[in-house]
């Protein structure tokens, strides 16, 4: 009998082609590097955290990718393409941070998602009964329906949170980047996001999604990467989200404190276990057991 033939070079068609960052440097006109030989690859129906400091270069990464900013060096591929050519193809959208957008703009909520599908529409930008269909199957698709007639600039945070996401969901890219879609959010609202993600990822989507609450990430992230102006550890999170890579990326921003006997229950005289948090300030990764981090977290608070 003859050994099967294994080609090492291909993929498993659930493990295909997502977010390619190659070598990638970002130097701002002023001179500033941002981001110095970052490299990782996430593949397709994943969901990927990227976490760091503020200023690390999260919001410079999710530029680069999308081509608002310059490459210095390297090169950046998404689903197996050139950067350039997905973007072209619209296979690419992009949740921003609030404060990049300017809410004072009179616009209707409808009218936001509805710039989801103008890489989908001619010149002229005249939406079809499609379109139509697509912003009102996106509206549900986020709970934001009744809100549809209102101006965005009216809207708590979390709602246009959510307003963009339908924005993006629109676009139909399979690819989407989340710049903290948690920040401001309640939690129930993060609750509908994270569901909204792992429904996107389970029909094959791809996301990098941003945050500084650490406790959610082992929930609903399979990989990680951590940023601190280059990557220093990039994988699957039960192997990249440890204390001591944590320690590396945070550095003296991370506060941590661990509580055992009865710190942590009054009845606990015979009871050595330890429970041990790690927080940057918004909801704090807990490790429960020993301390090499290695434990499943619970980001509960
Ligand atoms: N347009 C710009 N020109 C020059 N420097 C910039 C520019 N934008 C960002 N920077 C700098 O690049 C670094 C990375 O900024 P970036 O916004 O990517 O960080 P971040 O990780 O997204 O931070 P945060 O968590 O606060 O959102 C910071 O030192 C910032 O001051």
């Amino acid at each position: 009998m003859n050994a099967p033939v294994i080609d090492k070079n291909r993929k498993p068609a659930a493990q295909s082609a997502g977010i390619d960052v190659r070598d990638v440097t970002v130097t701002y006109r002023n001179g500033h590097t941002a981001l110095r030989d970052a490299s990782f690859s996430i593949p397709t129906g994943t969901i990927a955290a990227l976490v760091g400091v503020n200023g690390s270069g999260k919001s410079t990464l999710f530029k680069a990718i999308m081509g608002f900013v310059p490459l210095a060096r390297g090169a950046v591929s998404i689903l197996g393409q050139p950067a350039g050519r997905a973007l072209k193809r619209n296979v690419v959208a992009y949740v921003p941070q609030a404060e990049e957008v300017d809410w004072n703009f009179p616009v209707l909520v409808e009218d936001v998602v509805m710039m989801g599908r103008y890489g989908h529409m001619n010149f002229m930008r005249w939406p079809r009964r499609q379109d139509h269909e697509m912003v009102e199957a996106a509206l549900e698709r986020v709970g934001m329906a009744d809100f549809r007639k209102r101006q965005i600039g009216e809207l708590s945070g979390g709602q246009k949170k959510r307003v963009f996401l339908a924005r993006a969901l629109a676009q139909e890219g399979r690819v989407i980047l989340l710049d903290e879609p948690f920040t401001g959010v309640d939690v129930r609202t993060e609750e509908s996001i994270i569901a909204l993600l792992k429904a996107l990822r389970a029909e094959g989507h791809v996301m990098l999604v941003s945050t500084h609450n650490l406790g959610s990430v082992p929930r609903f992230c399979d990989r990680t990467v951590l940023i601190n102006r280059t990557v220093l550890a990039a994988g699957l999170t039960q192997e990249v989200f440890t204390r001591a890579n944590l320690e590396k990326a945070f550095g003296g921003v991370l506060r941590q404190f661990t509580l055992g006997g009865a710190d942590l229950h009054e009845d606990a005289a015979e009871d050595s276990r330890r429970l041990t948090v790690l927080t940057d300030d918004e909801r704090p990764f807990v490790i429960y057991g020993d301390e090499d981090g290695r434990s499943a977290g619970d980001g509960r608070k």
